[in-house]
């Protein structure tokens, strides 16, 4: 059977996924400060508000007006999508002090209530009619509370995905933190993407890997990936060869690049089949 793909539109990731992410799944995008997580996750949703799928975006990190900006920043022109009703913020990060309580219209008052969290995020994916959710970021609810880190993300992926949504769960981790989250968060998630960036002798580069995609055939390479004026560009014909002290780009074979072609080529676009299977 064919998986039906959610296409993420950034460029050259979807070739990386054999033809986009698999309907449904919740993906960890996870990678150190600076890595562009944030980047990719509002391209996720801003390619999406483009092509008629509505999308939600939790800001845990950012403040409403900061989030905006950094979509402003790339010329992804929000506003008629929240005017439109098709996109929505959920303010999770003021508690609903200041100018955000009049302005903002789904806020999280109490961030260690998870339940108050789960209903505000369920209530928008309804309103929106959302097809893609981000959560930026989703480790900022169990920085201090490990132990429950498995149990969050499981409760947020049962209403994300059983709303019918593909989403974006961004984790931060350290500089040099070999790992993607926590052991339990790495094994709830049907995804983990983790972006890099090396120091090889004074310079940083940026690189891309797929480390699982349940339902999909993945590139099990680390491919160039860069930041410019439109957004991430995965480099995904070319990958990267990290030694202790040295790195070199390396195109891939032939017959990859052709698979990967012809894999986006042929895989089915998400059927609008939004069967809820939550409630
Ligand atoms: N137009 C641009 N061209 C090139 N690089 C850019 C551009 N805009 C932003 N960047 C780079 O993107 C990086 C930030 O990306 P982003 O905010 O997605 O990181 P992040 O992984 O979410 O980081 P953190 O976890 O620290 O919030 C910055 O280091 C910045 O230099």
């Amino acid at each position: 059977m064919v998986t039906p793909r959610v296409r993420t539109y950034i460029p050259g990731l979807d070739e990386i996924l054999y033809g986009g992410i698999p309907e449904r799944n919740v993906v960890m995008v996870s990678g150190g400060p600076g890595t562009g997580k944030s980047i990719m996750a509002q391209q996720f949703i801003y390619n999406g508000l483009i092509r008629g799928e509505p999308g939600v975006y939790v800001a845990l990190e950012e403040h409403p007006s900061s989030v905006r900006r950094s979509f402003r920043h790339f010329n992804w022109n929000i506003d008629e999508y929240e005017r439109k009703g098709t996109f929505a913020i959920v303010d999770a990060f003021t508690t609903g002090i200041g100018s955000a309580a009049q302005r903002e219209k789904y806020i999280v008052k109490d961030l260690d209530n998870v339940s108050e969290l789960v209903d505000v995020v369920r209530q928008a994916i309804k309103d929106i009619k959302a097809k893609r959710v981000v959560i930026d970021s989703v480790s900022t609810l169990y920085l201090s509370k490990p132990a429950v880190a498995r149990n969050i993300v499981m409760i947020l992926k049962r209403v994300v995905s059983g709303l019918g949504c593909t989403a974006f769960f961004v984790s931060q981790v350290s500089v040099g933190e070999r790992g993607f989250g926590g052991p339990g968060v790495e094994h709830a998630v049907d995804g983990i993407i983790r972006l890099d960036l090396d120091e090889i002798e004074g310079k940083l580069y940026r690189s891309i890997i797929v480390w699982k995609m349940r339902d999909s055939k993945i590139s099990m390479v680390r491919h160039p990936m860069e930041i410019t004026d439109e957004g991430i560009v995965v480099v995904w014909d070319k990958y990267l060869k990290v030694a202790p002290n040295s790195i070199s780009i390396v195109e891939l074979p032939k017959e990859e690049v052709e698979e990967m072609r012809r894999s986006l080529s042929e895989s089915s676009e998400s059927a609008s089949n939004k069967e809820e299977y939550e409630e």
